[in-house]
């Protein structure tokens, strides 16, 4: 972590605490919170789990997520919740840096851990969906289901709901069944490309809402053919600055914004203390979606951990005690994890059918069945039988009684909500969304250096000479990075291939020395040369010496698979990089543009004959041009690198390229 941010992580349950002092020196005037004046204004202690501190954001997973991670693997639901003022690093926390590889957050590294321990335990069947929620103004936005970068109003109708046994969930969010943790990685970038978009579309400031990123993992023994499965929701949730009205001065949106963070977070706050006070019989836990949304993260069956992220400015120190006076009082609160069993009722009844006679034999009363011969039953029978059974097995009943035979309908015991119908529908729009991206690409990223000054001063430049000038000019340095980067690429990708080669050659070698030794076995065995007293082959010579040498072929494989997987992620994140920040790159040029050359929205949103718009693409065009960066994003993108990976336009001499004279 940087030397001005930390994080402060606080468990529910697990660990004990430590103590956490802040030291204050004001250098201004002193402000008129109230809780500063104690006995010594310059000092204040709380209790926290641990303070993550200049350390790495390996670190920051092993001593946060880890857990939390390793539990879902096991069944039991967790939460890793970040909270904490704008710009103090939750997301940084949460998803990392746009940055590098090395930097990537809590989210990415437990996809990693989840498919990683997924491969390791191959005694159960794993499986894993996703979703991705965000919660805007009260509003519900499935960010892996409808299409972004249009005007469209966001898909309506997800509710949050609670049942019995499942606990609370999201009605009509999508899940998303993932196999592999490239697969789980296109979606969290797919979801974040879209809070992106999302966010000019609906002229939002993305970090000014909630999102709630979801693991739903189920897993099934292989070994033990029982109906007992176990199923785990792990949420790994960034939520909203939590900077208090007066201090962001918003107005109009903005001010909107804010006062509905505002109530959620201040309804948040108001959960936390209804749990932590026993007297207390009711939590408002549905006065706000999010609060709903987490409410069995905060006073349910889970493992929650909260990382408070703060300034360790003393220009912020308001906003900082307010951050872990809000964590110290969530310390309170107690969760009591449990693991979600259940019992698949069609396995159940399957692997009983034949038993079933039996446990009639033992189980029903003389009087309902007073001989042994079994007549057929009728449905009602069945049924009633098929859900006593159920009962039965899952503890809820001690006997089994066909004495009454009334038909009871029950539910089967809920585990995961299945993948809604509009599955497909999602997928033709991730689709759609890659070509999009594609589009902009060539939008932007053609042979147009012609100069500027060849344009009436008093008109805009056609946007793709623009373009090009700011990438020499204001944009200069992410070009710059962009090439850096584009190397690191390229330089991992010939890692990938050098590492495909050196396992297929592995690989073949293994194939080559096990059938060497297979034709010695054989051979052996029908010359009947060197059977044991067992009547099996013995080894002879050349064996001896052929069974260490695949022994260290087989550990050269393994290591070079490894080095393999992980090169392969490294370059899928990359990847990833680079397109986030061919989106971001366009941002911050529309916004550019439209600064520097103050152009009527009118104007702004006619093609020109010059630009180089392709057929079917105006309307994308069109929806990017409205965008407006927002102020806050574009400082923080000051702080953040991007990558381009368009290619330089060939012979461009940035030297010699005109400076771009501003229209008043
Ligand atoms: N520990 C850190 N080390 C290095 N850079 C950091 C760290 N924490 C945050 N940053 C950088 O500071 C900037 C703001 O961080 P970030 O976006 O994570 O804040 P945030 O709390 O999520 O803000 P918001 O509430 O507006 O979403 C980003 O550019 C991020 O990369």
């Amino acid at each position: 972590m940087s030397e001005n941010r930390s994080a402060a992580a606080l468990e529910t349950r697990w660990q004990p605490s430590v103590q956490f002092d802040i030291l204050a020196e004001r250098t201004g005037p002193v402000s008129a919170e109230k809780a500063l004046k104690s006995q010594n204004p310059n000092s204040w202690s709380f209790q926290l789990d641990g303070v993550l501190h200049h350390v790495s954001q390996e670190e920051v997973y092993a001593r946060v997520g880890r857990r939390a991670v390793l539990g879902a693997l096991e069944g039991y639901n967790g939460t890793v919740m970040c909270f904490g003022q704008t710009g103090a690093g939750k997301t940084y926390t949460m998803t990392g840096s746009t940055e590098s590889y090395k930097q990537r957050g809590i989210i990415p590294r437990a996809l990693q851990e989840v498919f990683q321990q997924v491969e390791k335990r191959c005694e159960y069947t794993f499986s894993v969906h996703l979703s991705y929620l965000e919660i805007y103004n009260e509003t519900l936005v499935d960010l892996l289901s409808s299409p972004r970068g249009s005007s469209d109003p966001p898909a309506r109708g997800m509710v949050v709901m609670e049942e019995p046994g499942r606990g609370v969930f999201i009605r009509g969010l999508t899940l998303h069944p993932v196999h592999s943790e490239g697969e789980a990685l296109n979606l969290l970038f797919e979801g974040e490309m879209n809070r992106i978009i999302g966010a000019h579309a609906l002229n939002k400031n993305s970090s000014r809402s909630h999102c709630i990123f979801t693991v739903h993992i189920e897993s099934r023994s292989r070994t033990l053919s029982d109906a007992k499965y176990v199923t785990s929701k792990l949420n790994l949730v960034d939520l909203a600055g939590s900077e208090r009205l007066g201090k962001t001065g918003s107005a109009g949106q903005g001010l909107k914004e804010a006062m509905y963070i505002n109530k959620s977070l201040s309804f948040l706050e108001q959960a936390i203390l209804a749990l932590a006070d026993r007297r207390r019989d009711h939590v408002p836990f549905r006065q706000t979606k999010l609060t709903y949304a987490l409410k069995d993260a905060l006073g349910g069956n889970c493992n929650t951990v909260l990382v408070a992220n703060i300034y360790g400015e003393a220009a912020q120190i308001e906003e900082t005690l307010s951050t872990l006076r809000f964590g110290s009082r969530m310390k309170r609160v107690q969760t009591h994890p449990t693991v979600n069993e259940h019992i698949d009722p069609a396995v159940s009844c399957q692997a009983l059918t034949p038993k079933l006679p039996n446990i009639l034999l033992h189980h029903v009363p003389q009087a309902v069945r007073p001989s042994n011969v079994y007549e057929p039953l009728s449905d009602a029978q069945v049924a009633e039988i098929q859900s006593q059974v159920r009962r039965y097995l899952n503890g809820t009943s001690k006997e089994i009684s066909v004495r009454t035979l009334e038909h009871h309908s029950r539910h089967p015991e809920p585990g995961h909500a299945g993948v809604t119908a509009s599955e497909q529908r999602a997928r033709n729009h991730r689709v759609n969304r890659a070509l999009s991206t594609q589009y902009l690409v060539h939008l932007f990223g053609g042979p147009q250096a012609q100069r500027l000054c060849c344009f009436p001063p008093s008109a805009p430049p056609p946007k793709a000479e623009a373009f090009e000038a700011f990438k020499v000019g204001q944009g200069g340095e992410l070009n710059h990075i962009l090439k850096e980067n584009k190397a690191v690429l390229l330089e991992r990708h010939a890692r990938l291939r050098q590492l495909t080669e050196e396992v297929n050659t592995a690989k073949r070698k293994i194939d080559r020395t096990t059938a060497a030794i297979e034709r010695y076995k054989d051979k052996r065995a029908r010359q009947g040369q060197f059977v044991s007293a067992k009547g099996e082959p013995v080894l002879g010579e050349p064996e001896i010496s052929l069974v260490p040498h695949l022994r260290e072929l087989k550990a050269q494989y393994r290591q070079r698979y490894e080095a393999l997987r992980s090169t392969t992620a490294e370059v899928n994140y990359c990847q990833h990089l680079v397109d986030q920040c061919r989106v971001r790159l366009l941002n911050e040029f529309e916004s550019w543009y439209k600064e520097t050359f103050r152009v009527p929205e009118e104007v702004l949103n006619v093609p020109k004959p010059e630009d180089p718009v392709q057929p079917g693409i105006g309307a994308l065009h069109k929806s990017i041009a409205q965008v407006s960066w927002p102020r806050t994003l574009s400082k923080q993108s000051a702080v953040c690198h991007y990558y381009w990976i368009g290619a330089h336009p060939a012979g461009l001499d940035e030297k010699k390229l005109p400076p771009i004279h501003p229209v008043a």
